[in-house]
């Protein structure tokens, strides 16, 4: 049995493949990324992208989309796709997501999410992506609010056929508190790092809580896959006898949780990940290790101020 194969269901009814193939690429990785993502789809078996205007990567997933959609190898029912506004575009969410969905050639997205509860000055086209002063300084959009993107994404959701769900990423208890508040609609997911080193026990009760999936970005603790290094992890593989990367996807997976894991090595797509069945014990102890040793490992200077736990180590 494949992790692959889990679904996770959302407020709206809708499943969600557990496992998203992170679409994160840095440049020099570029001229490889439609071959990751067409192993992803066919040998390893994907059936979820996790994408982002930010990541610049939507225009090349829409190419490999439209091959392999005109090819008959998959249909767009197969694929569960999600994007996200960025906020630098967060006064027009609706030109955002209408940016990706042409770069992704795709008529709707399966969920839209708001990147960051935050908003950066930027013109018509959300550019520059991060504004800064000349002190480089990121400029924050004066007297913006955060919940002002939502709202118009709640109008997206609700008035287009545009995107099947939306959600938010990088919010906190507190912030997701004055957003039940304040709108009426519960948000699919919450996309956080989340991992052995970083377990965010009181935000993962908060979603459960409130029926908000929590989707696990940086699971490998990003660039060298740090977290696949952890004591615990390396027990619990040979334990298992699959590689640590498939104890950290089950961590998440059996939790309920979406997990998010990138990687550009085709032949590490192709393996995809063994269904490991681990116990309440050991999910509790993975937990415990990050109470214990937190880290943080993406530490964007934008959410400096935004009162995450073990924020800047
Ligand atoms: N909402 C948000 O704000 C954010 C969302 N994300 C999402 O989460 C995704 C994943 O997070 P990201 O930080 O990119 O990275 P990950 O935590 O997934 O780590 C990626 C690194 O792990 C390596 N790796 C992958 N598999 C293995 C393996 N089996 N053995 C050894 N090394 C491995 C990769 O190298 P190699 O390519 O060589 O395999 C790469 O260096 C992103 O791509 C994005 O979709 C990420 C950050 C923020
Ligand atoms: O989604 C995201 O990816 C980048 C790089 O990890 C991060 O800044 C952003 O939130």
């Amino acid at each position: 049995m494949s992790a692959l194969d889990i679904d996770i269901t959302l407020n709206t009814g809708a499943k969600i493949p557990a496992v998203g193939f992170g679409t994160v690429c840095f440049d020099e990785f570029k001229s490889q990324f439609k071959d990751a993502l067409k192993a992803a789809l066919l040998e390893g078996h994907y059936r979820h992208i996790d994408t982002a205007w930010y990541y610049g990567t939507e225009a090349l997933i829409g190419e490999v989309l439209q091959e392999l959609f005109e090819s008959g190898k998959l249909k767009r029912e197969d694929i569960f796709v999600t994007t996200k506004v960025w906020p630098s575009f967060w006064k027009d969410p609706l030109k955002s997501l209408e940016k990706s969905l042409h770069d992704l050639r795709l008529d709707y997205v399966d969920l839209f999410l708001q990147h960051w509860p935050l908003a950066f000055e930027g013109d018509e086209n959300g550019l520059p992506a991060v504004p800064k002063d000349a002190e480089g300084n990121v400029k924050f959009a004066k007297g913006a609010d955060y919940l002002s993107t939502w709202k118009k994404m709640i109008l997206i959701y609700k008035n287009t056929t545009k995107t099947r769900a939306i959600g938010v990423s990088n919010y906190t208890p507190k912030m997701l508190t004055r957003l039940l508040k304040e709108t009426d609609v519960v948000p699919a997911t919450n996309q956080v790092e989340l991992h052995p080193h970083l377990p965010q026990v009181e935000l993962v009760k908060f979603c459960k809580e409130h029926k908000i999936v929590v989707e696990a970005f940086s699971p490998l603790g990003g660039n060298g896959a740090p977290n696949l290094k952890i004591p615990l992890v390396q027990q619990l593989a040979k334990k298992y006898n699959v590689p640590a990367v498939d104890i950290i996807v089950n961590y998440h997976a059996q939790a309920g949780r979406v997990v998010l894991p990138r990687s550009q090595n085709v032949e590490r797509i192709k393996k995809g990940f063994s269904e490991v069945k681990l116990t309440e014990k050991e999910l509790a102890e993975l937990d415990q290790f990050g109470i214990d040793h937190p880290k943080r490992f993406i530490n964007d200077v934008w959410g400096n101020d935004l009162g995450f736990e073990h924020w800047g180590q």
